[in-house]
């Protein structure tokens, strides 16, 4: 069975993320996911994310932190996917392979048809999202006692 490293970015604005609709051509046609791509040999995971964000969306992120990895069996292909949380550092999305690009909500990210492995990430990132209010109320807390 093939195994592939992939990175993934979950790249946050205001209230909402982008996911990206990979095109007719590419595998998994028209399927919902977050944009990254393939870890090459010897490559950081974490310089693999920002390499693949800027070829395939032209757009420069900060990484913000590492989501757990997630493994996730297709029929043919087994796909390790390693999230990260980011913040764009640059304006505008050209998409170099991609059909199309939304930003959305968590909620709404669930109504579109995505690649099944990025269910259990989307899952981690909304874990990620109640531990990062969680401590913004106990900072607040600190600060006003
Ligand atoms: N980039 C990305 N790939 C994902 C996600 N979820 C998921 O199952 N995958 C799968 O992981 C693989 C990533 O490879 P890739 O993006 O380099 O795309 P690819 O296989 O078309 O690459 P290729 O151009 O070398 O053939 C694809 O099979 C893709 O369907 C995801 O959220 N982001």
């Amino acid at each position: 069975m093939k195994h592939i490293d992939v990175t993934c970015a979950i790249i946050e604005k205001d209230t909402h993320i982008l996911i990206a609709q990979r095109s007719e051509s590419m595998s998994m046609p028209l399927k919902w996911e977050f944009p990254g791509g393939k870890i090459q040999a010897g490559e950081p995971a974490s310089d693999s994310i920002i390499r693949e964000i800027r070829e395939e969306l032209c757009l420069d992120i900060r990484i913000l932190a590492p989501l757990p990895p997630s493994t996730h069996q297709y029929p043919n292909l087994q796909v390790t996917l390693h999230p990260f949380v980011c913040t764009p550092t640059s304006n505008t999305i050209t998409l170099t392979e991609h059909a199309d690009h939304q930003w959305l909500s968590v909620d709404e990210v669930l109504t579109y048809d995505l690649a099944e492995a990025d269910i259990p990430v989307l899952q981690s990132y909304r874990v990620y999202k109640q531990q990062e209010k969680g401590k913004h109320q106990i900072k607040a807390l600190i600060y006003t006692t």
